[in-house]
Formats: C-alpha cells, sequence, structure tokens
C-alpha cells in the first residue's frame, strides 16, 4: 500500500527542492522548522540570494569517471539527489530491494563535478576509513562504524574548523563537502530492514511475507539532515554584500608582544559594523537568518538525541558503571535529589554550576546513576522479583529498592535534562561518547556524527552571528539586544570589557589553581575546542564542535591494595609487560587468558603497545586468570612476566583524549612559552649534529645523552655543583649568542649566562615522562633546540602536585583527575623556551609514540629526535611563586 505522502515544498527559482513526510510521521516537525524552512525559501526568494550555483547540479556518467566534463542537470542538484521528488522514481538493479524506497537510490547522479582526482581522493579516503587510526595497518583498526563517525567528523573539521566569518563556503570547499559526504553517506543506500506486508498467492489467498524496506531511521532522518546542510550553506551563502565586514587585525609581531588577553587572539578577523550600526533592514535580515539557523540547530540536535537514545550502552562499558546510583552521584548530589522538599529547578540553582565542564561532570553522574537504577529496575523485572509488567510500568512498593529510586530517577533525568537545556552546547555526556566509541550500527554512527557535525555548524554560525549583532548594539545604543539564540550574545563574543570565554575561564582557572592546590576547576573539556579527534586544528573563538573522549580503563591507584589489586569484582584486567609493541598481538593475549572464561576484548590500556585491558565477560573468569597469571613467566607469550591488576574505569572528565595539538606557542595560552620556528638554519643543524655525533653518547634506558658544563644526576634530577666539566662547547657558541636576543625573555639576565647542555637522542617512538625541570637545580629560563626531528611537547598542569621527582618511567600521572593539558609541535631547528609558569608550574612531556596528529595529518616519527637544553644552574634556593611545585620552597 502506498503511503500518502505530504510535501513540504520549498521551491526555489531554479528547481524544486522537496521533504516528503510520511502521512502517519506528521508530528515529525523538528520544533517548528517546517515553518522556517518555509520562511527561509520565501525569505531567499524576495532577497534574490538563492544558491543559483547551477553548476552544483553537474553530474557525470557514472562509468565517465576519467572525464571532467560535466552535464548539466537541474535535477540532480545536491539537496535534491537526496531529496527527490515523486517522479524521481529509478527501480533498483537488485531485485530483492525493489521495495526499498526510492530515497536510496545509489545509482543516482551525483551533484558535483567528478574528476580522476576525486578517484584517487576517495580510494584514500576509504583507505584511511578501513584502516581506522591505524595506518601502520597493524592491530589498532577501529570498527567501521566509528571510522565512519571519525571520518564524517574530520571532514566537517576541515570544512567548517575555520569558520571566523559569516561569508560564502568557497566553491572549493563545498564541493568537497557535497563530494565526500557523498561518499560517507553512500553505505545508507544499501541499508534495509525487513518488514512484514501482505500479499495475495495465485489462488487469491493473503499471505504475510517479509519484504525490504529502507531503514525507518535512515529514510526518516537523512533527507531531513540533508535538507538541514543545504540550509546551513545556503545561510553561508546568502552572506554577501553585506552592511558587516571584518578586520584582520594586528600583525604577528604586535600580537606576540601584548600582554592583554584580548591580543592573545589577535590573529582571528575581527567583525566591524558602519558607525551608526546596522541599518534597520540589514539587522532585521540577519535576525531571520538567525533564526533560522537557531531552528536548524535544534532540529540536529533533535535528530542526535534520539540517535543517541536508540544507541545501546556498550557492555565494557555497562559493567563498569557503578552498580550503586548513589555512588556515581556522590554523597552532595544524592542528597540533594533525595531531598523531596527541593525542586529541580532549586536543586540546579544550588548546584552552583558555572563552567561546561561542571555541567558536563554533573551530566556524567546523573547518567550514571539513572543507568544504575534502569539496570537494578530491568534486572528485578526479568528476575520476576516484582510485580513488574514492564520495566517502567510496575506497581510501586515505597519501601522496595525501586520504589524508592523511582521518585530519585524521575528527578535526576529532569535535573540532567535541565542542565542540558542550559548548556545546549555541551560535548557529549560519557555515556553517549562511548555509544559512539564502541557502536556497531553503521546507520546510527553516521546518523549521530552527520547530526553532531551540523548541530556544531549551526553553532558557529549562531556564534559568528552573535558577534554581529553584539557590535551592532556597542555601536549603536538603540538597537535591540540580540536574542537569546544567538550564544554568542549570552557569554561568548569578545569585547574589550569581556574577553573571550575561553580565555578568561582559562586565566581564572591559573589563578585559582595558583592561589589554592586540591580545588576543584574547570578543566581540559573547556579547551578542548573544535575537534573531536586527539587533535584540534584550529583554536575556536566561541564555539567548538563536541569532544569526545573514549572512555578509558586505567591501572589502578598503587594505594588501592596489594597484590591483585584494584577493583576486584571487575571483569576487566590491567595487564603490563605485553602487547603489539613486543610482538604479541592481541589476538595473542587473548586466546592465553581465553583459558579462564570468555573474553569480550582486549584493548590497548594506552599508547604504550605494552599495556593492555582484557575484558572478561564475568569478574570470577578474571579473577582466575589474575591468581594464575600474574607475577609468573607465561610461555605462551613469549615467557614475559606479566604484571596484572584489576582495571577501573576512568571517567571522561579524568580523561583526554582530546589533547589539542597546536602549531603555535600563543595558543596554548601558557605565560612563559614561546616556540622560535627555524632558530637555526639547515646547516647549522648538520653542523650541529656532527658535532655531537664525534662526541661519546651515554645509553639511557631508552636514548642517549651527553651532558656539558654540569653533569645531570637522572636520580635526584639535580646537577652536581661541584663536578663542573668545563665551558660549554664551541660548536655552540653561535647558539647562546642568537639566545641572548630571543624576544620575550623577561627574566633575571643572570639567569641567561647558560652553562649547562643536555643533548638527547630520542630514537623514533621514544619519548620523555612529565616532569618539571627542578627548581633548585636550574634558573627560570630554560630553552630547548630540537634538530634532526619535529616531536609533540605535552604540557600539563596538575591542580595537586609537589615538587618529588617523579619515577622516570611513570607517566600515569595524567591520569590524575584535575590535570590541563596542551601540545604544541615542536618543528626541527625549533627553539622553545620554558620560563615564568611555563617552567616552574607546568609539566612538560614527549609522549611515547611512533605516530603523531597534527591537525589533520598523520606524522611518523623520524628515526632520530635531537635536543639541546640549554640551562643556567642554579647557585642560590629557587624563590618562584609557585611553592607547591618548588622543592627550595618545600624543604624551607
Ligand atoms: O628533549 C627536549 O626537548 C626536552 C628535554 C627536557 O625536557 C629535559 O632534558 O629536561
Ligand atoms: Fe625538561
Amino acid at each position: 500500500m502506498m503511503l500518502m505522502r505530504r510535501r513540504l515544498a520549498c521551491c526555489s527559482r531554479e528547481r524544486e527542492i522537496s521533504i516528503d513526510f510520511d502521512e502517519q510521521d506528521r508530528m515529525i516537525t523538528y520544533d517548528g522548522l517546517e515553518t522556517c524552512i518555509i520562511n527561509n525559501q520565501s525569505y531567499e526568494e524576495e532577497s534574490g540570494t538563492s544558491r543559483g550555483d547551477g553548476c552544483l547540479t553537474d553530474s557525470l556518467d557514472d562509468d565517465a569517471f576519467s572525464s571532467c566534463s560535466s552535464s548539466k542537470d537541474a535535477s540532480s542538484s545536491f539537496s535534491s539527489k537526496w531529496l527527490p521528488t515523486k517522479n524521481d522514481e529509478h527501480s533498483c538493479d537488485d531485485s530483492s530491494l525493489s521495495g526499498r524506497s526510492k530515497h536510496f537510490d545509489a545509482k543516482k547522479k551525483p551533484g558535483y563535478v567528478y574528476c580522476h582526482m576525486d578517484v584517487e581522493a576517495m580510494k584514500e579516503k576509504f583507505s584511511k576509513l578501513l584502516l581506522g587510526e591505524d595506518v601502520t595497518g597493524g592491530c589498532k583498526g577501529v570498527q567501521v562504524a566509528l571510522a565512519l563517525s571519525n571520518a564524517v567528523t574530520h571532514l566537517a573539521n576541515s570544512i567548517f574548523g575555520e569558520l571566523w566569518k559569516l561569508e560564502p563556503l568557497c566553491e572549493e570547499k563545498k564541493q568537497k563537502w557535497r563530494r565526500e559526504m557523498d561518499w560517507l553517506l553512500s553505505p545508507t543506500n544499501y541499508m534495509i530492514e525487513l518488514v512484514p506486508s501482505k500479499q495475495n498467492d495465485a489462488n487469491g489467498r493473503s499471505l504475510e511475507i517479509m519484504t525490504p524496506k529502507a531503514r525507518a531511521d535512515i529514510h526518516m532522518n537523512l533527507p531531513a539532515l540533508q535538507k538541514l546542510d543545504s540550509m546551513l550553506i545556503e545561510t553561508l551563502d546568502s552572506m554577501v554584500n553585506t552592511e558587516f565586514w571584518y578586520s584582520e587585525t594586528g600583525s604577528r609581531a604586535e600580537g606576540t608582544n601584548k600582554s592583554t588577553s584580548e591580543s592573545k587572539r589577535w590573529w582571528l578577523p575581527s567583525p566591524q559594523v558602519p558607525k551608526p550600526g546596522l541599518s534597520n533592514s540589514a539587522r532585521k535580515k540577519l535576525l531571520d537568518k538567525g533564526k533560522v539557523v537557531y531552528q536548524v540547530f535544534k532540529a540536529t540536535k533533535a535528530i542526535n538525541e534520539n540517535v543517541l537514545l536508540e544507541m545501546p550502552v556498550p557492555a565494557i562499558i555497562k559493567e563498569a558503571i557503578p552498580k550503586s546510583g548513589k555512588n556515581s552521584l556522590g554523597d552532595e548530589l544524592y542528597r540533594m535529589l533525595a531531598a523531596e522538599s527541593a525542586t529541580v529547578d532549586e536543586i540546579l540553582t544550588s548546584l552552583k554550576i558555572r563552567t561546561e565542564h561542571t555541567a558536563l561532570e554533573t551530566v556524567n553522574k546523573l547518567e550514571a546513576a539513572v543507568f544504575a537504577w534502569k539496570e537494578k529496575i530491568t534486572d528485578q523485572a526479568s528476575n520476576g522479583k516484582s510485580p513488574v509488567r514492564t520495566p517502567w510500568s510496575f506497581t510501586k512498593d515505597p519501601s522496595s529498592e525501586i520504589g524508592r529510586n523511582e521518585p530519585l530517577l524521575n528527578r535526576a533525568e529532569a535535573l540532567r535534562y535541565q542542565i542540558k537545556y542550559k548548556y545546549p552546547n555541551l560535548p557529549h555526556s560519557f555515556l553517549d561518547a562511548t555509544k559512539i566509541q564502541y557502536g556497531k550500527d553503521i546507520g546510527h554512527a553516521v546518523l549521530e556524527a552527520y547530526s553532531r557535525t551540523l548541530a556544531s555548524l549551526a553553532f558557529r554560525i549562531l556564534s559568528r552571528m552573535g558577534e554581529i549583532l553584539k557590535e551592532d548594539s556597542l555601536s549603536n545604543p538603540n538597537s535591540p539586544a540580540p536574542p537569546s539564540c544567538f550564544p554568542s550574545s549570552r557569554d561568548l563574543y569578545r569585547t574589550p570589557e569581556r574577553p573571550l570565554l575561553s580565555s578568561r575561564v582559562r586565566h581564572s582557572l591559573t589563578d585559582d589553581m595558583n592561589k589554592a592546590d586540591g580545588t576543584e576547576t574547570g578543566l581540559e573539556f573547556l579547551f578542548a575546542d573544535a575537534k573531536i579527534s586527539s587533535v584540534n586544528t584550529t583554536p575556536s573563538r566561541s564555539s567548538r564542535l563536541w569532544c569526545l573522549s573514549k572512555p578509558r580503563f586505567v591501572r589502578p591507584s598503587p594505594s588501592s591494595s596489594s597484590s591483585g589489586a584494584g577493583e576486584p569484582n571487575s571483569s576487566n584486567l590491567y595487564v603490563a609487560n605485553c602487547g603489539p609493541a613486543v610482538g604479541l598481538s592481541h589476538d595473542a593475549i587473548a586466546a592465553v587468558f581465553a583459558a579462564f572464561g570468555e573474553v569480550k576484548g582486549v584493548y590497548a590500556a594506552d599508547e604504550s603497545g605494552v599495556r593492555v585491558i582484557v575484558s572478561f565477560s564475568d569478574p570470577f573468569s578474571a579473577k582466575s586468570a589474575l591468581e594464575a597469571l600474574v607475577g609468573r613467566p607465561c610461555s605462551d607469550l613469549d615467557g614475559r612476566t606479566l604484571h596484572i591488576r584489576y582495571s577501573v574505569l576512568q571517567l571522561s572528565s579524568q580523561v583526554n583524549d582530546c589533547v589539542p595539538v597546536f602549531l603555535a606557542d600563543s595558543e596554548l595560552n601558557i605565560p612563559g612559552l614561546f616556540l622560535l620556528p627555524d632558530f637555526v638554519s639547515s646547516e647549522e643543524e648538520q653542523q650541529l649534529l656532527a658535532a655531537v655525533d664525534s662526541k661519546p653518547w651515554i645509553g639511557l634506558a631508552k636514548r642517549r645523552v651527553q651532558h656539558y658544563g654540569y653533569e645531570f644526576c637522572y636520580g635526584t634530577r639535580n646537577v652536581d655543583t661541584k663536578k663542573h666539566l668545563g665551558e660549554l662547547p664551541a660548536f655552540v657558541s653561535p647558539i647562546l649568542e642568537r639566545i641572548s636576543l630571543f624576544p620575550n625573555l623577561d627574566c633575571d639576565p643572570e639567569s641567561l649566562n647558560l652553562d649547562q647542555l643536555t643533548v638527547n637522542e630520542y630514537p623514533s617512538g621514544v619519548g620523555l615522562s612529565p616532569h618539571i625541570d627542578t627548581h633548585s637545580a636550574f634558573e627560570d629560563c630554560i630553552f630547548s633546540l630540537s634538530l634532526a626531528g619535529p616531536c609533540i611537547m605535552e604540557f600539563r598542569r596538575y591542580s595537586v602536585s609537589t615538587w618529588k621527582v617523579a619515577s622516570t618511567t611513570d607517566d600515569d600521572k595524567s591520569d590524575h583527575p584535575t590535570c590541563i593539558k596542551k601540545a604544541l609541535y615542536l618543528p626541527p631547528r625549533s627553539m622553545l623556551l620554558l620560563s615564568g609558569e611555563a617552567r616552574y608550574a607546568w609539566n612538560h612531556y614527549i609522549p611515547h609514540h611512533k605516530i603523531d596528529k597534527v591537525k589533520d595529518k598523520v606524522i611518523r616519527r623520524s628515526p632520530r629526535r635531537v635536543s639541546f637544553t640549554f640551562r643556567k644552574v642554579r647557585d642560590h634556593p629557587c624563590r618562584c611563586k609557585y611553592p607547591q611545585y618548588c622543592d627550595s620552597q618545600q624543604q624551607r
């Protein structure tokens, strides 16, 4: 039976676009979106700024990939390709799919120009996609669903990551977005579900048979998303001949010398409006467009939330979430929720949530508690312990645990909803992030990623609009305040009086941390701007894409117990001293552990390649494996002695898999940190390398070193001032001279009489554990010259820290709950200066990776990096402003 269709018509001059909703689905209007689509279209017509891009309708014959010629085909524009009209019915070759929706015709012509290069690009894209995150082709490939999700995210970042201005997207980017989204969405063309349908056989008898149909969620959401996508691009395209414009303020030289928080982002274009403000019609036009974008934002968020609701909580996470809702909430939040006299609004007020980070933390706790309670109810229902008809409609017994938890559960859900409403651009919660991370359903993955990236884009456009409206209201006091739907009108815009949210929060955080260690602070999520993967491509001014952080199982703290420490009853084991880096594949490890029970998976515990998590389906198997294997050489694993503990799940807020890698020092916002690229020429680099290679190296466990001036003792992380090895060698004299001209030097000139040099030679994949160079050992300024190869240097600020010497192999401090991380790319021949806060309060660290991701590129470490670290040995105690990290001040 043909479903009645209702057409939502959106006509532009050149073509007809329609969204067909099934009659039964009439209520799916995405919060007034229909009206907006219609208004938007009529507005476009009226303003004459409709996307009349005939070129986008070019198409090419299916088999003519190698040709760049194109033929006009007005019916196959990007939107209409996905939003066919009733007449647009092609029958599919595959007769088994003949009942499929007409929306999903894989043979339809693309709405963009194909050329030979695209085929190569497509091959590259799909190869990377299939390789997952591991370009070595090794064993770290990710699930297809996650790979597709990441690919959509990366594509969106590469196209919209730099959206600092409201202006049309350049044609090249537009084409790339359309073309590559088309590739990435293509698997949905083949997704079907079987639905029962009635048919008459030859004798006229009615039979019920299963017939294939386009998958309902894809069928419903994808065309809508594509329409929303077109609307956002059209909004950008319409930003021509505007009354506002952008000034590219400042130059690099100016910017680096300014110290105000405002100048920190001097390189970003700043919106300008005419002196008397925008004209009424221009303001109205912008507001109207803003309303449309806001509707798109709400619609894409709604789709995203619905898809996430459909996605199951992964088994591995289910198990790791505390079984007690009360424990997940913590005492304070539990008490608040349990106090029935307080309304949810009042609880929200008394929570005093001030940062997105705290909001996210609270959402995470609430979701974990809700999950635990729901699981309990489901369990009891299935065990027949309660007179339950369905998990959600049971007869309440107020004295039973379920009865007690139900009001709490409802209030927790209401509170979660309120927080999400108040912070519409919150990153994904921990549970949602894990659903994406471990999801296997490709349809869900594609819908989730597409809706998420569109919501982010909409939010960015709204932010840019808000900035302009803000400028307008500053220029013209009579202009109305921008409506609240513009994020930047509330708290995200930049004005002289109100610096950027991120830098403001950053500074206050840093101040807080200086004042008192151990206080709860808003941390990494605040800074995880504009990127979902582990690399940040661009600094974000006022909006960001959501940041996913992977759930991570970590080694429990050594204090948790002695043998078999960690969380007894856990089904997950943290196993050290085996892994791909020592030639033991996850499969081989799984095979060994499978002797003790069902192994659900073996996962990398970190990036070392020698620590894994073995996840059993039950805690008894984990226990037997631990008892049998711990501390003993294992013949099936090359005789290696396994160090095993129960593993604990680390919640998202404690983990940052999104350490942004920046290319410029100013982007890290760490006072006292400076990087000068090309400090030496290639010739000088070769000469320096030849000079050290002609001297003897001292072999450490993983790298080689040379010391000049004074020997550095790794046991005490200090120098023996009585053992002077002589002047620094002549081959570094030109470098020392140049260092004295280093800009931004704001330190005691005495500390520039550099007299100690450590040369480090790192083979590929070797890094350096997090440390602060001992305060009492060296003066304020530390210079490090990178030669022969690049590296990523990560900076970590722990809120609770002591001056104590960290174990040189232990980098697990990163699991510390309150740690801010940033990373900087150090190119060869660059000079890094650590001074002030960067030198005294931040740990620096070189991750032990063979491959680093910088921007969208994967960079393989060169076989060798040699660094020259110049320091001045201190002859008096340190009196820095950071006593909590200072050994001199701790001893006094
Ligand atoms: O290799 C580098 O650039 C840093 C070396 C370092 O931090 C140190 O030797 O303390
Ligand atoms: Fe150092």
